[in-house]
């Protein structure tokens, strides 16, 4: 039977660093995952392109989009939709390559009832005042909407305990370090990758 591809999801409050460690690892290469690209309502922002780090859309037509269930999970998060398209994330998997999603916590939560099997990493910060310092120092939100994140991010960090793995993000380095282990790791776990092969051990 052919080996279905793995499912990764990074999760964790808003200016963690998920963006930051999920493009050094996908511009480090070596890695056979694809990287589920996410719709948002949210505008772009300087230098973002769409199709690329989103595909910006209306809030009518994301509307559009849950409503005719193409969505394998979306969450309102401050003032705009998010979300995951299906197709993309079941082809890839079907096609036996792993898919890498990037997302906040409600979101892993609807992930994890419909795929139970994939590998929830959930990114911490140090602390929280660093975890505000970081959302400060990128620059890109008032302070209203920094204030709402961070109220945000002290109930985000309370689920951790319902994911797989927690990285810790100090440096960089060392979270991309940690999560491609995490990854490798699983990937030897032949009970997870090959769950047709499950049913054969029992039997030995
Ligand atoms: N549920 C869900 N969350 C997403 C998705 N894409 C991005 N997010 C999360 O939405 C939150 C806001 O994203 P964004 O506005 O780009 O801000 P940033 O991640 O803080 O740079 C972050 O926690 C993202 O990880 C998605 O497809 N589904
Ligand atoms: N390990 C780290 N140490 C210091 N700053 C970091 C670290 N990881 C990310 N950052 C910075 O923190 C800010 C938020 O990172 P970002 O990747 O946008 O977070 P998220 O996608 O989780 O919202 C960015 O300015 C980024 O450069």
């Amino acid at each position: 039977m052919a080996r279905r591809g793995m499912l990764i999801v990074l999760s964790g409050p808003s200016g963690v660093g998920k963006g930051t460690v999920r493009k050094a690892i996908f511009d480090q290469g070596g890695n056979d995952f694809q990287y589920s690209i996410s719709m948002t309502t949210r505008k772009p922002r300087e230098g973002e392109v769409d199709g690329e780090d989103y595909y910006f859309v209306s809030k009518e037509e994301f509307e559009k989009n849950i409503k005719e269930g193409q969505m394998l999970e979306y969450a309102q998060y401050v003032d705009n939709y998010y979300g995951t398209p299906l197709k993309y994330v079941n082809q890839t998997l079907d096609s036996g390559r792993d898919v890498f999603l990037e997302i906040e916590v409600n979101g892993a939560r609807q992930v994890r009832e419909k795929m139970p099997d994939g590998v929830f990493l959930f990114l911490t910060p140090p602390d929280l005042m660093e975890l505000k310092q970081r959302i400060i120092n990128r620059g890109t939100e008032d302070m209203e909407t920094i204030n709402k994140r961070m109220e945000k991010a002290v109930d985000e960090i309370k689920t951790m305990r319902d994911y797989d793995y927690a990285v810790v993000n100090d440096k960089i380095d060392n979270a991309v370090e940690a999560i491609k282990n995490i990854i490798k790791g699983e990937h030897l776990r032949v009970t997870r990758v090959y769950p047709e092969y499950q049913e054969m051990l029992g039997d030995l």
